[in-house]
């Protein structure tokens, strides 16, 4: 059976970290209707920089493994961040490559390119095949064979690209702690023209839609898996695997944006938590923060679990646009991809020993996934809209700028699992406020270690900031001889939120017990309300006092998005999983405009929402 050895060479356990790239799409005028320019820019191949959203007289600046600026080919970034991984999969180690972003920054582009200009997967691929040849031809033993596996996670559900017709795939790990997908596909290659003739329909069967930000955009997860096995020809027929995943990630979202409504609203729900787990994930490899890494909440996650943080030499290319529209997306896929670099990976090398079998077409596993995909139905259902959105750079609305402030709390390592008590919130706040000071002082800050990112005053080089390349920033920069802050006022600390009474403090009324059990007995017999919680008052509401009931929901909401990890505990029905889950919808949406919100939250049905307004109002007036 598969085992795991140390690497061949020294026998003592290497470290590989993940390597983090960045990618800057050319400016695309387009994409840029105020004609504000860019607001970020390359330093040179490792550093780049972007306007502080804080004080747009400052940016902020990052340091990469490598930066890809928008002149950089398609040739350059395969042979600077992904050739020089390859090799491992011959010894029977992991490698990795995921391309990372908002939407309509260049992910497909960088993976797949076109015709006349290849990305990194059909080059890559072509590589392994050049590097399986001369092994083929050395006649040392052992024979190699490559196959092709290509799959999509949408919607939270494995899809086999190379067929179709597949329902939902099981993700299984093997003792080993190998990843597996019982029923997947698994096509022999004998030529880059066998990859080519099965690996570019297969691409069209992926699932992809036109949103506001771009025509095709990818609404799911791609995943392209190359294996490579190689086999000792004499007993005792060692056998050492090595796996490629080329991942092409689906876009990370802001559907005030994008316009997202219904199955779109839907789909950029299930991608964007899924994208949140993964950033949770490197979080918790980084050691931010400890314990359990939460592989398990995703299926990308699963999936990706021997890519990240496991066997695997991984490279995580992020891609960013250069427009303003895009500030804020780029700015977090920033701080993702600096968080990113810390991560360390162990290699090791897989080693089976077997006896020989002749070639069959697919594995043992793929017949118990015949009967599997039998069973599964897909179960796609349309969602609610949400508000559209204020401009990236109108910071001032506090929207954006609520998630802004979580953004750069994220960023300075602060967790919402480590959301204070009323102590250390005033700490942090005064600690805030101080920042603040320094910030308008414009002296110069560094982050703590690690996080690949410091910040920078322009004051003394204002005439550099971006003014040589590009005009229309230089103007929203410099115009009003502007070398005070822009909209200081915009600035809110975001620790007050903490400070609230928990609910039920709030909500508690003064009511005998015994005629609280008869009301919660006579209330349950009433029946479930049924579509929108929030209207017209249900069956069970009609017997409550309306004022106070208004009051409850709008004390929920505010708890839903002002509550930490465990006053969202607090609320009945909702553990730890979908505490998680509000916290990574607040991250990327921003606030919950209205309690049906939550309803796009992955495993809260209309049915489950009723119950969960049921129970909390009723828990809150102390029924
Ligand atoms: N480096 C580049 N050079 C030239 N054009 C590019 C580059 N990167 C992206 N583009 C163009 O920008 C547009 C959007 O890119 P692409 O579709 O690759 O984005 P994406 O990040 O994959 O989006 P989504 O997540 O929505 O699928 C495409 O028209 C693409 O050709």
């Amino acid at each position: 059976m598969a085992q795991r050895v140390p690497t061949a060479d020294t026998g003592a356990k290497k470290t590989s970290r993940v390597r983090v790239a960045v990618r800057l799409r050319p400016y695309m005028e387009k994409e840029d209707d105020k004609a504000e320019g860019p607001c970020v820019r390359g330093l040179d191949s490792q550093n780049l920089e972007i306007i502080n959203w804080r004080n747009a007289t400052e940016t902020v600046k990052y340091h990469f493994d490598a930066f890809h600026d928008e002149q950089t080919t398609q040739q350059g970034v395969f042979l600077a961040s992904v050739k020089p991984i390859l090799p491992h999969i011959l010894t029977g180690q992991n490698a990795s490559v995921l391309a990372y972003g908002p939407t309509g920054a260049g992910k497909t582009h960088t993976m797949l390119g076109s015709r006349e200009r290849p990305g990194v997967i059909p080059r890559a691929v072509k590589e392994v095949f050049n590097l399986v040849r001369p092994q083929e031809e050395a006649q040392d033993g052992w024979g190699c064979s490559l196959t092709m596996s290509y799959l999509e996670i949408y919607n939270e559900k494995v899809l086999d690209l190379l067929s179709p017709s597949t329902q939902d795939l099981p993700i299984r790990e093997d003792k080993d702690r190998n990843i597996l997908i019982p029923g997947l596909t698994q096509t022999p290659l004998a030529s880059f023209a066998d990859f080519d003739q099965h690996f570019v329909p297969a691409s069209l069967n992926r699932t992809t839609a036109s949103t506001k930000l771009n025509q095709r955009s990818s609404r799911s997860h791609a995943i392209l898996l190359i294996k490579v096995v190689r086999t000792q020809r004499a007993p005792p027929h060692r056998q050492q695997t090595g796996k490629l995943y080329l991942v092409d990630l689906a876009g990370s979202e802001d559907n005030r944006r994008t316009g997202n409504q219904g199955l779109r609203l839907k789909e950029s729900g299930a991608i964007n938590l899924s994208l949140f787990t993964l950033s949770k994930v490197v979080d918790s490899l980084n050691g931010g923060t400890g314990g359990r890494v939460p592989y398990r909440d995703s299926k990308l996650t699963r999936l990706l679990q021997d890519s990240l943080g496991g066997s695997s030499h991984s490279v995580m290319i992020t891609n960013i646009a250069p427009e303003y529209s895009y500030y804020f997306d780029t700015f977090s896929a920033l701080n993702f991809a600096a968080k990113s670099k810390l991560i360390v990976n162990k290699p090791f090398v897989r080693e089976t020993l077997t006896v020989p079998v002749p070639q069959v077409k697919r594995p043992r596993e793929e017949a118990e996934g015949d009967q599997l995909r039998k069973k599964h139905k897909d179960g796609r259902k349309p969602s609610t809209a949400s508000p559209p959105a204020p401009h990236p750079s109108s910071t001032s609305a506090p929207s954006m700028l609520d998630r802004l402030v979580a953004l750069e709390k994220l960023m300075m390592g602060c967790q919402e699992k480590d959301k204070p008590t009323m102590k250390q919130s005033r700490k942090e706040t005064e600690e805030l406020k101080e920042r603040q000071k320094e910030f308008e002082s414009k002296s110069r800050l560094n982050c703590p270690s690690g996080s690949g990112l410091s910040w920078e005053t322009s004051s003394s080089n204002q005439d550099s900031l971006f003014r040589n390349n590009l005009p229309p920033l230089q103007r929203k920069l410099i115009s009003g001889n502007t070398a005070k802050p822009k909209k200081q006022q915009a600035v809110v600390l975001p620790l007050q939120v903490t400070q609230l009474q928990p609910l039920k403090q709030v909500l508690v009324v003064k009511t005998s017990s015994v005629c609280m059990k008869k009301k919660r007995q006579q209330l349950d017999q009433d029946e479930e309300p049924k579509g929108k919680e929030n209207m017209a008052p249900s069956g069970w509401e009609s017997h409550l006092d309306r004022s106070l009931v208004e009051r409850s929901k709008q004390e929920i909401l505010t708890l839903l998005n002002t509550g930490s990890h465990k006053d969202l505990k607090g609320l009945q029905l909702i553990g730890d999983k979908k505490a998680k889950l509000i916290l990574g919808w607040r991250e990327i949406y921003g606030s919950f405009t209205k309690l049906e919100d939550l309803i796009q939250i992955e495993g809260i049905t209309e049915k489950r929402f009723s119950s969960f307004m049921k129970a909390n109002l009723l828990s809150s007036i102390g029924l």
